[in-house]
């Protein structure tokens, strides 16, 4: 299946989830080291770093070797200011980046001024990088710890020492190398499948409602429109009753890849339960919107069969509304769908934009504002009735 992007919100290594788009609060954080790998392993490794390092500090201090106290002072620095970087809610690429060159450059300063006790600290520099970083960049920030090492020479005794070093630096890195290839080749299949449907190959409602908030988002950041269809399928009933749930299936699939086939690369297609889908289509207005529901259904009601019979779709769409959140966009489109369907199905209506919210009154008679603002209506109840 084609893969999609919305913008800056496109699946990457370096992607910034929703909820962590917004400034986090210290409770979101907590949250975070919980449901954010890349910011729990960021977490660990910069703790724990800096439990480690700190008694040496300490030692250092007490002995007065000032050289590298000083050194270490600047690593503990550099990781103390990642980690409040990104328990503020900061960019953890940046952070990571800022961690992985404290590391690998503080562990090629530490071996030159202490010799091979410092050059220890070379292992934990690889590892971290392939956790921290893109694979390439690991790769190349490895090549360069171990490659000044030897070349310089300097922390090693003898040519032994300095093979020593050569060889089993090179199998640390390729361990974690081979680590790091695997887990991420992992968590992709894993994130795939958290957030597709396995039927029909289109984004489930759980995607869905991570990424309606991104598109809202989105639309009023460049301020371009956005719609939304929701596309239901006629009788799906009836298709299992005469045909059986495999035949159904299969409709299904062939309606979600007819739809992914005709729609762009930037639009999102969701499965939002049973027969019913939901499109979004990034920078589309109300008249786009039209046109391209229209050109689906007719599409559908052309290619869809099942047996000998048509297969048709109700879609109703709306573009989003100054000031509307999820929940009342989806309501609009929902109630647009269930229109189609009244008025006898294989329709398309786009719903009209409610109205503006009234001036409010003049300075002098300016009402105060609601305490308790009110909530809108779950979709669920403004639903209508079951069919
Ligand atoms: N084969 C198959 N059927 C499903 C799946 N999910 C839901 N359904 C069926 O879809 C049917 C939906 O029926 P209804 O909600 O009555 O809707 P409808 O028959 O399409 O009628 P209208 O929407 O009013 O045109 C039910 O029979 C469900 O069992 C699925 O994954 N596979």
């Amino acid at each position: 299946m084609r893969r999609h992007t919305y913008g800056a919100c496109a699946t990457s290594p370096g992607l910034i989830p929703w909820w962590s788009a917004s400034p986090a609060g210290p409770r979101m954080s907590f949250q975070r080291l919980r449901t954010d790998f890349d910011f729990a392993i960021l977490m660990a490794l910069g703790s724990i770093t800096l439990f480690g390092l700190a008694p040496f500090m300490l030692f250092r201090l007490a002995d007065g070797q000032w050289l590298a106290f000083a050194i270490d002072s600047v690593i503990m620095l550099c990781i103390c200011l990642a980690l409040v970087h990104i328990w503020r809610g900061g960019s953890i690429a940046r952070a990571a980046l800022l961690v992985a060159a404290t590391n690998s450059l503080g562990c090629v300063v530490v071996g030159m001024v202490l010799g091979l006790p410092g050059v220890l600290w070379a292992y934990v520099a690889l590892i971290g990088n392939f956790l921290l970083l893109e694979r390439r960049r690991a790769t190349l920030a490895s090549l360069l710890i171990i490659g000044f090492l030897i070349v310089h020479g300097g922390a090693f005794a003898n040519v032994l020492e300095r093979a020593m070093f050569a060889v089993t630096a090179t199998v640390c890195a390729g361990f974690a190398f081979a680590f790091a290839y695997r887990a991420g080749l992992q968590r992709r299949q894993l994130e795939s499948l958290a957030e597709h449907d396995p039927l029909t190959g289109a984004h489930n409602r759980r995607a869905m409602e991570r990424e309606l908030p991104i598109a809202i988002e989105a639309s009023r950041r460049q301020q371009l429109p956005v719609g939304l269809a929701v596309l239901d399928l006629d009788y799906f009933k009836h298709i299992n009753d005469a045909y059986g749930h495999e035949a159904g299936d299969r409709v299904l699939v062939d309606f979600a890849g007819l739809v992914i086939r005709a729609t762009r690369k930037g639009d999102r297609f969701f499965r939002y339960g049973g027969e019913e889908f939901v499109l979004v289509l990034p920078g589309v207005d109300r008249r786009a919107l039209r046109t391209v529901s229209e050109f689906l259904r007719a599409s559908v009601a052309e290619q869809l069969r099942c047996g000998n019979e048509r297969v048709t779709v109700s879609i109703g769409a709306a573009t989003l509304a100054a000031g509307e959140d999820v929940a009342q966009w989806m309501a609009r489109a929902d109630a647009a769908m269930y229109q189609a369907k009244q008025r006898g199905r294989d329709q398309v209506v786009v719903a009209d934009d409610p109205a503006p919210a009234e001036e409010p009154p003049p300075t002098a008679y300016r009402m105060k504002p609601r305490r308790f603002p009110l909530r809108p209506a779950s979709p669920a109840s403004r639903r209508p009735p079951p069919k």
